[in-house]
């Protein structure tokens, strides 16, 4: 039997952004990139990102995250998976503290602290963007990542073009356009994600800049495929629309699933992510999802 069998879950989601969380923390067990496929395949279990808590690596954080897309491939940030485990860590029953209101996770990327604000909104401090062609990363050196040269569609009228490049713990590439929900980004995203770019994949973004303080994105996640919602995404989005000198520090990012607040902190060049969490349910992970999957 997979010893994962029996483990409790919880689902919930950040702006309709599917999260499953697993508390291992306190045993060895790690999840197989065929484990969280085997999951992701279950309706009552079934999620965008998988975060797993492992026991803290480092003093000052409170749970090492390995974070999962439904593909099985390993993320190194989540921006509403983070603000789902704040909550865990401080409002779940079994697992959390109450007497919380801050704490820091560490994923491969670096160190996330969160903050709750109210019951069920969070802001986290997801670090500063990384800027640097080889940091994003591309195949090819560009100078400025602000307008890196790829387009898709005819050479002389592409759908896309000239995109900005952001990594937020992972790789974003922010399309501005008129309008996002103009794209048939089921189409397009395939064909981004995994164009030879971008070597570790990429996070596709259209944005739209509507005023200087309200961004209209819309996301398709490597790993995941189009979702209702992408915290990084939004950070990137902002950082991306920043640099284009099209909007001030601090906006709001309007994704299908709902709004988030997004700050690009002038004084440490950090970027804040503010909005809500939902719990869902909770459930067991069942031992024939691993064996029909094996
Ligand atoms: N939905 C997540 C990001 C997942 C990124 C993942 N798709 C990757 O980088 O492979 C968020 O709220 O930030």
């Amino acid at each position: 039997m997979n010893a994962l069998a029996t483990r409790r879950f919880l689902k919930m989601n950040g702006l309709g952004n599917q999260i499953t969380v697993l508390d291992l923390r306190g045993s060895q067990l790690r999840v197989s990139e065929s484990d969280a496929r085997a999951i992701a395949a279950q309706p009552g279990a079934r999620f965008d990102q998988l975060m797993v808590l492992h026991d803290a690596l480092t003093p000052g954080t409170d749970a090492y995250v390995r974070i999962y897309n439904t593909d099985g491939s390993e993320a190194g940030a989540c921006g509403n998976g983070t603000r789902c485990v704040a909550w865990a860590m401080m409002a779940d029953p079994a697992m959390g503290d109450p007497s919380r209101t801050r704490l820091t996770l560490q994923t491969k990327a670096g160190l996330l602290p969160a903050v709750r604000e109210s019951e069920l909104v969070f802001t986290v401090d997801m670090g500063a963007p990384r800027l640097a062609w080889d940091e994003i990363p591309l195949a090819e050196p560009f100078h400025d990542t602000a307008h890196f040269e790829l387009q898709i569609g005819p050479i002389d009228d592409p759908i896309l073009h000239t995109p900005c490049a952001v990594n937020m713990g992972n790789p974003h590439a922010v399309f501005f356009v008129d309008d996002p929900y103009r794209f048939n980004l089921e189409q397009i995203g395939p064909l981004l994600e995994n164009h030879p770019i971008f070597p570790d994949r990429a996070n596709i973004e259209l944005a739209a800049v509507t005023a200087p303080d309200h961004i209209v994105l819309r996301v398709w996640e490597r790993g995941a495929g189009i979702t209702q919602a992408c915290g990084s995404g939004a950070c990137a989005a902002l950082v991306a629309a920043v640099r284009r000198e099209l909007s001030a520090r601090k906006a709001v990012v309007s994704l299908p699933g709902g709004d988030l607040t997004i700050e690009w902190r002038e004084r440490d060049g950090h970027v804040l992510m503010t909005g809500p969490v939902a719990f869902e349910w909770e459930g067991v992970l069942e031992p024939d999802w691993f064996e029909r999957a094996a």
